[in-house]
């Protein structure tokens, strides 16, 4: 753990948006946060904890640089542990450039690195490990489901769990230990009969955390649907369609033509990531429709959630290669219902698999059955990305070192010695303590502090 200390750099970085804003404010943390703030203002610094509105001057010209609210916090009570210092200053360029500028000509200031505020929080025990995530993914977060999550798990429901499961083990442990010591030499080995069902309930618990569909990963990720079907079918057009009708979050990433178009869109709370493939057919017309052919194969077979398009002018004919796709993860649309006729529809209904494929009628032109597919998409993401009671987990780190520390308890029970029954423990308490960073995770930090972004 890292004390505050005059050896200890001072950071500050700009902790808002950059641009033009109302209010913008940088932040100062370090042990010469109260110098560099008497330095700007030419005063004593104010009571912590509570604003005061100051002149803030260039320390080099006296040159008026803001009125700005200033905050200051003393160490250890502050966000990162350490004496903070807030500027709310006018958000426009020059101020914050200035202020900026002043501050990066104090001794022993730097600017900070991605997320290095958060990680001196984790480091002074402000935070542990997965509550330092869950920071970044509030910051990231775009619907509700996904705040939810990640203030739970700021809040520590994550880290309690992996806690408290720690914390058996080390109760476990010291049992097995107890029964090395005092064990007589000519007695049997392996783990003593009272430790066993605590060591085998554990490893059950995690399996079950374990097996949840992965849906924490991919409430942080958005679901990921793709549209396929046949070229013509209107797969464009629905995206589209979908895109404006709720564009709460629409960011679009065209490719070429043939290439995968994905956009973000607010189904519910729930976020997803709908993306247009190109259209299956079995003879491209040329290499590079082969390569979207390809492309759109791949991205559905790795998709959460399909949706499989039919033109429902071209009924009862239904496309054999997106019939292929269909499993019970698709939703079946059969678009351009404006245009199709009694003659499509009336035989296309009555295919012997329509009840099996529950499609759903649409017009991407004319809006006709949008909201119905809208709200069996919002069913769908519900079920597979929903968080019940107990917190998931949230990252592939979290997953493997879980798999790691439920490989060991397993191994503990097959153990022919005790001896090897406590070093198999001792590993899997030491996979729980890297994920909540109670263990020594200083190879880990960099990876994890990088995908923050800066001033936070
Ligand atoms: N202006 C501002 N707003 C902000 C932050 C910030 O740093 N500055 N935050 C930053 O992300 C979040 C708030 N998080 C914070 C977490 C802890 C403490 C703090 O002072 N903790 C002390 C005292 C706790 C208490 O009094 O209850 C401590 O932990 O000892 C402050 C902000 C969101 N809003
Ligand atoms: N009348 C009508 N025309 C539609 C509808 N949806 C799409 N179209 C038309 O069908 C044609 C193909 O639509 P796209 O959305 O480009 O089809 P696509 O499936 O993305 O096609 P590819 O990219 O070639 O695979 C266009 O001319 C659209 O205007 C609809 O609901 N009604």
């Amino acid at each position: 753990m890292v004390t505050t200390n005059l050896f200890t750099t001072t950071i500050y970085a700009l902790a808002t948006a950059p641009g033009r804003s109302g209010v913008a404010v940088v932040r100062i943390s370090g042990p010469q946060a109260g110098s560099a703030l008497a330095a700007l203002t030419g005063r004593t610094p104010p009571a912590p904890r509570r604003a005061v509105l100051t002149k803030l001057r260039d320390p080099r010209t006296g040159d008026a640089l803001d009125d700005a609210l200033v905050l200051r916090f003393t160490a250890p009570a502050s966000f990162t542990g350490e004496d903070v210092v807030e500027l709310h200053l006018h958000g426009g360029r020059a101020v914050v450039t200035g202020v900026i500028e002043a501050l990066a000509i104090l001794p022993g200031l730097r600017l900070a690195e991605p997320g290095e505020f958060t990680r001196r929080a984790f480091e002074n025990g402000k935070l542990d490990l997965t509550e330092a995530e869950a920071v970044a993914d509030l910051i990231d977060a775009e619907t509700t489901a996904q705040r939810r999550q990640a203030l739970r798990q700021m809040e520590g429901a994550l880290g309690k769990l992996y806690d408290g499961w720690r914390e058996r083990l080390t109760r476990a442990l010291a049992h097995i230990e107890a029964d090395i010591d005092f064990a007589e030499d000519d007695l049997p080995g392996g783990v003593a009969d009272a430790v066993r069902p605590v060591i085998a309930g554990l490893a059950n618990e995690i399996a079950t955390h374990l097996d949840d569909g992965g849906r924490g990963e991919r409430l942080r990720e958005g679901l990921h649907i793709a549209i396929v079907g046949a070229p013509n079918a209107g797969k464009s057009s629905l995206l589209n369609a979908l895109a404006r009708r709720d564009a709460a979050i629409v960011s679009a990433r065209a490719g070429t033509t043939r290439d995968i178009i994905e956009v973000h869109l607010d189904l519910g709370g729930y976020p997803v990531v709908l993306a247009d493939t190109a259209g299956l057919r079995e003879a491209a017309a040329d290499e590079v429709e082969e390569e979207g052919i390809r492309r759109a194969r791949d991205r559905a077979a790795r998709a959460d959630v399909k949706v499989a398009v039919f033109d429902a002018t071209t009924l009862p004919d239904l496309d054999p290669a997106t019939l292929d796709l269909i499993d019970a993860d698709t939703v079946v649309v059969f678009n351009k219902t404006d245009l199709a006729t009694d003659g499509n529809l009336r035989p296309g209904l009555s295919l012997i698999v329509a009840p099996i494929l529950a499609p759903i009628l649409v017009s991407a032109h004319t809006g006709a059955g949008l909201k119905a597919l809208e709200e069996k998409l919002t069913v769908f993401s519900a079920d597979r990305l929903a968080i019940g009671s107990a917190p998931s987990l949230t990252r592939a780190r979290h997953r493997a070192a879980l798999m790691e520390c439920r490989e060991s308890l397993l191994r503990a029970l097959d153990a022919p010695l005790p001896e090897l029954a406590a070093e198999d423990v001792r590993l899997a308490s030491r996979a729980l303590g890297r994920i909540t960073g109670r263990v020594d995770v200083e190879d880990l930090l960099d990876v994890i502090f990088q995908d923050f972004c800066i001033g936070k």
